[in-house]
């Protein structure tokens, strides 16, 4: 669906020239959730704003649904935007217009005839779950209705490929679930293709099948995301992928709870794939004659499985804690004993 070749783009600016994007390469499949994550500077937003050409790249290629976009008239590059929607963090909703003339613009634009831009518009309203709120201005909305608006629009005029620039960064932690959840939602209903920039792992930890990580504009890792979880390679992958599996927060609490108790052995476990984790502390007790507390778990769900960590306390004979984590590390999940008896 989506084709990058040798994309680069270089900023001229007064203090010399920024190469933004490093001669990427990306194949996107249609149908798919691509999430690309790095942190700020690292040139997600150039990439994505080269894919429909609001940056012209300095080399390379972008073929979308077969069209190389960069060698298109003008007037044949507009007709081929429409078939590629766009969100944004800020949402760039018009501010003196409703909800429904907001999504109406996308139609008026595209010469769409009142009738039907008018049962568009409803279709749309109901399939983002703004029912009942088509009059209201952006200024009377919460966020996660604006980016709704936003979505709706974007998908006016059925675009094949939706680009998400940092969709949910404005948003709060349960709002930025909801909008992820609408997104799912909208690529399985309508096979739509998204792709889409972050900095949280949390985003594609939830949503996407494959995740491309960059850095420096280029990228430097990319795969199916469970299979980034399982090994990254990058030490930056390391850091994103450590990132979801403990907050500061629990982490903390953790070390509270060593300072407090030291008995036992303390092993992390690190799920990925299917984890069946409370099977495991079952099999354990039933098989070694060891005690088992369970001090913190986080385990969250993956398009294809699960990735998180379990914290346990062990206690019993050392020949029984040894046995229980070979038998552990034989279901190939990660072992770290992070403290033995004091
Ligand atoms: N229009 C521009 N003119 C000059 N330099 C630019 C321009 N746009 C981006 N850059 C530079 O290109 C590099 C990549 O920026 P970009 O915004 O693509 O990164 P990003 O990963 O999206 O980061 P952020 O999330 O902070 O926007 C940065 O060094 C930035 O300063």
């Amino acid at each position: 669906m989506i084709s990058l070749k040798g994309i680069s783009k270089t900023f001229k600016t007064k203090n010399g020239a920024v190469q933004a994007v490093d001669n990427v390469n990306l194949e996107i499949e249609a149908g798919q959730i691509f999430g690309i994550i790095g942190y700020s500077g690292a040139g997600k937003s150039t990439l994505i704003r080269l894919l429909n050409l609001l940056e012209k790249p300095t080399e390379g290629s972008v073929k979308i649904d077969g069209k190389a976009l960069s060698s298109l008239t003008p007037s044949k590059l507009r007709a081929a935007r429409q078939e590629i929607g766009m969100i944004f963090q800020h949402f760039n909703l018009l501010w003196s217009r409703t909800v429904r003339q907001n999504i109406s613009f996308p139609l008026e634009v595209a010469g769409v005839p009142a009738a039907q831009r008018k049962k568009r518009v409803e279709e749309l309203i109901e399939l983002v779950g703004l029912h009942g709120r088509g009059d209201s201005y952006p200024s009377q909305l919460s966020g996660g209705q604006k980016q709704r608006v936003g979505i709706a629009r974007a998908l006016a005029n059925n675009p094949k490929v939706l680009l998400c620039d940092e969709a949910t960064s404005a948003l709060d932690p349960k709002t930025t679930d909801s909008i992820l959840d609408l997104l799912l939602d909208i690529n399985e209903k309508l096979n739509l293709t998204i792709v889409l920039i972050t900095h949280e792992m949390h985003v594609i930890q939830k949503i996407c099948h494959q995740v491309a990580v960059m850095e420096n504009g280029k990228i430097v890792e990319q795969g199916p995301v469970i299979d980034v979880f399982r090994k990254p390679k990058e030490q930056m992958t390391k850091e994103f992928v450590k990132q979801l599996a403990q907050t500061g927060e629990e982490e903390q609490s953790l070390w509270h709870l060593l300072d407090e108790k030291s008995d036992g052995t303390i092993v992390s476990l690190t799920f990925v794939g299917n984890p069946a984790e409370e099977q495991l502390v079952t099999e354990l007790i039933r098989r070694f004659p060891i005690d088992i507390s369970i001090l913190q778990g986080n385990i969250s769900k993956l398009q294809q499985g699960s990735y998180g960590k379990l914290y346990l306390r062990l206690l019993g004979a050392t020949n029984e804690i040894e046995a229980a984590l070979a038998y552990i590390r034989g279901k190939e999940i990660d072992v770290e004993v992070i403290e033995h008896d004091r």
